[in-house]
């Protein structure tokens, strides 16, 4: 017998009432994918970079939230939304693996449509990097043409980041922490600081004592690992793709990724580890 959902109860009736495609406005979504070519894998391309977008305007929502806890002395709210941060980032990670089945045979059919575009140029991309403290003002650059995008960097640059937040509230435990690295927004990559890396040195060779600040350092590690397999995921994916052709958006391509991949978000975390 074919299932009537009508007979279970089942709304089908959306004339006057808010449908689910109403609610999160699919249209604009599906009408998004503008292939430039004939490609068959332009539409894997462009649909995994948009994906990728949603999940990183989630996380920046998420990056936001956790600040706010923090400076609020939320602690366990915050850790939970960094625990969520993870799992984007999880999510994130995995979508590699759909990205890899594209061969160099078929990105070189449609990669030269692509012109000077790359994600370098990505917006959300920068702002979590700024969010989280790696603030490196030169990627500002690509979006100077860019009046709104310009905007919520320069607001994104006016607030402490998530790292500053983390050193802000050490403070406010007792711990010293040089003024110079809390008083403002950061406006330069955060560099490894010897009394910040003590800081963590007495945290995580007495956790019982500073139990919440071992559990925030953790929380970090954890979000800085995940990153880490963002940026490894890509550059292995680009060198299976595109070897070691230079990046449409003008670097030197596997090279320059090779050398992100040396980036730290949060240095002492790593550094403290040596010598416990
Ligand atoms: C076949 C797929 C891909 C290739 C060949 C590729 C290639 C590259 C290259 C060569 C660069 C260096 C900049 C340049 O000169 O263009 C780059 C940067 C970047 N790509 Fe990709 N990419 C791919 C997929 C993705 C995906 C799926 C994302 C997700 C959003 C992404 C996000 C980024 C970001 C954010 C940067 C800047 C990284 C940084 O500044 O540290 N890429 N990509
Ligand atoms: N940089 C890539 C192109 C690329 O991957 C790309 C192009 C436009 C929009 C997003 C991209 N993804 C990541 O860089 C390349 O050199 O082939």
């Amino acid at each position: 017998m074919t299932n009537d959902p009508e007979k279970h109860g089942a709304e089908t009736d959306f004339a006057r009432k808010m449908s689910y495609g109403d609610y999160l406005h699919i249209d604009t979504i599906l009408s998004a994918q503008h292939p430039l070519s004939d490609a068959p894998d332009e539409l894997l391309f462009i649909i995994q970079h948009q994906t990728s977008e949603l999940w990183m305007n989630l996380m920046l929502h998420e990056v936001a939230s956790a600040r706010r806890c923090i400076a609020a002395h939320k602690l366990p709210e915050a850790f939970k939304t960094l625990a969520r941060v993870s799992r984007i980032m999880e999510q994130l990670n995995s979508a590699w693996d759909v990205l890899r089945t594209m061969t160099p045979s078929d990105y070189t059919t449609f990669r030269d449509q692509l012109g000077m575009s790359s994600g370098f140029q990505s917006l959300q991309y920068r702002l979590i990097e700024y969010a989280l403290g790696n603030r490196n003002l030169a990627m500002l650059k690509p979006h100077s043409h860019d009046p709104v995008g310009s905007a919520r960097l320069q607001s994104e640059l006016a607030e402490l980041s998530l790292y500053q937040t983390v050193l802000t509230f050490a403070a406010q435990q007792g711990h010293d922490v040089p003024e110079a690295l809390i008083s403002t927004p950061a406006t330069a990559p955060h560099q490894a600081d010897d009394a910040v890396r003590a800081l963590w040195a007495k945290v995580y060779k007495d956790p019982a004592t500073h139990w919440t600040l071992y559990e925030l350092g953790e929380k970090l590690v954890d979000l800085e690992d995940y990153f880490r397999r963002w940026r490894f995921n890509h550059v292995t994916t680009v060198e299976r793709v595109i070897g070691f052709k230079r990046g449409t958006g003008g670097t030197g391509g596997v090279d320059y990724l090779k050398m992100m991949l040396s980036v730290e978000l949060f240095p002492e975390l790593w550094h403290v580890r040596t010598e416990l």
